[in-house]
């Protein structure tokens, strides 16, 4: 079925944007962006292959490696190794491997993390000091707002999984090419949830047997070229293949106030404070409702959900 190719939305681009202009016309609509012609640095240029493996050198690295292209978090079709970066970088960047852990076309994947991952931030200025310096990040946000800065490294071909995140996000697109599908956070009922990720893991040819209200999803989709960035509201879900071995850099910055964040928050994941104790009440509201028989359950059940759609949707999202 080509069910999707009706609902294709292309996420709209813009040139040389401002942080004046970024902050006046585009972040208040918290939809997604892709900005051109950004001011990021000697990165754009100087970040081959070579030059990466010699500037990080053999800093030891965890990464995933994915004998298929499609990482499946459901099946755990991918395993954690760790590698020095300057051979994980060449690994990445080739096609097939003389050396391998799975197959010698197996894929790699680096999101990179602070020091102590559960304790520590990523923070490339503070793990890839001298790689950072190549880089200027757009500062279209206040100092105190930011969060972290991840390194994304991924061979050709790799798919990463569908997920939201709870910061606002600059994906700057440093070298290669990459495609990205997102849905905006309305879509949530459609998109089959566990956790952060959507089981739906195949957004090209989706199992709808299995996942019938995928086909309401509104699917965003924009090609990232290098020295694009793409502005990603927090909560909106992507989904991205490179295309071509790449290198990217994001950047999370808080969106609310700085106290509405889980603090033991090292990847910008975690659900704000508020969300998480309102679903831990909602469970609790749950579990009272087992103490009725099913016939009262559904019932109130049915409007409890009238209640939380007049009280807490908003209006304008039709
Ligand atoms: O580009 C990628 O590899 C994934 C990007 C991503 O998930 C993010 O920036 O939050
Ligand atoms: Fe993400």
């Amino acid at each position: 079925m080509e069910r999707h190719e009706q609902r294709v939305v292309r996420v709209p681009s813009l040139d040389g944007v401002t942080r004046e202009r970024f902050l006046r016309d585009v972040y208040p609509r918290r939809e997604p962006v892709v900005l051109k012609g950004m001011e990021l640095g000697p990165c754009t240029t100087k970040w081959t292959v070579d030059y990466l493996s010699q500037a990080a050198g053999s800093k030891e690295v965890k990464i995933h490696v994915s004998a298929v292209p499609q990482m499946d978090f459901l099946s755990k079709n991918f395993v954690y190794r760790t590698l020095p970066f300057d051979v994980f970088v060449r690994r990445a960047a080739e096609v097939k491997h003389k050396d391998y852990f799975l197959s010698e076309d197996e894929k790699y994947y680096l999101r990179s993390v602070g020091e102590d991952v559960r304790k520590d931030i990523a923070d490339i200025r503070k793990q890839f000091p001298v790689l950072a310096d190549d880089v200027q990040i757009p500062e279209y946000f206040e100092k105190e707002q930011f969060f972290s800065s991840v390194f994304r490294i991924s061979s050709a071909g790799l798919q990463l999984w569908t997920h939201y995140d709870v910061m606002d996000n600059f994906l700057i697109q440093v070298t290669g090419r990459k495609r990205v599908v997102l849905y905006s956070p309305r879509d949530v009922p459609y998109l089959y949830l566990s956790g952060t990720k959507s089981e739906v893991l195949d957004v090209d040819n989706p199992d709808f047997e299995k996942y019938p209200l995928f086909v309401n999803a509104k699917r965003y989709q924009c090609y990232l070229e290098a020295g694009d960035v793409l502005f990603i509201p927090a909560m909106w879900f992507h989904n991205v293949i490179s295309e071509e071995f790449g290198v990217a850099l994001n950047v999370f910055w808080k969106h609310l106030p700085a106290e509405c964040y889980d603090k033991s928050d090292t990847y910008g994941n975690k659900d704000p404070i508020a969300a998480s104790r309102a679903i831990q009440i909602l469970d609790r509201a749950l579990k009272t409702l087992e103490e009725l028989p099913e016939e009262y359950r559904d019932f109130y059940a049915r409007r409890m959900v009238l209640r939380i759609q007049e009280k807490a949707f908003r209006n304008d999202y039709g």
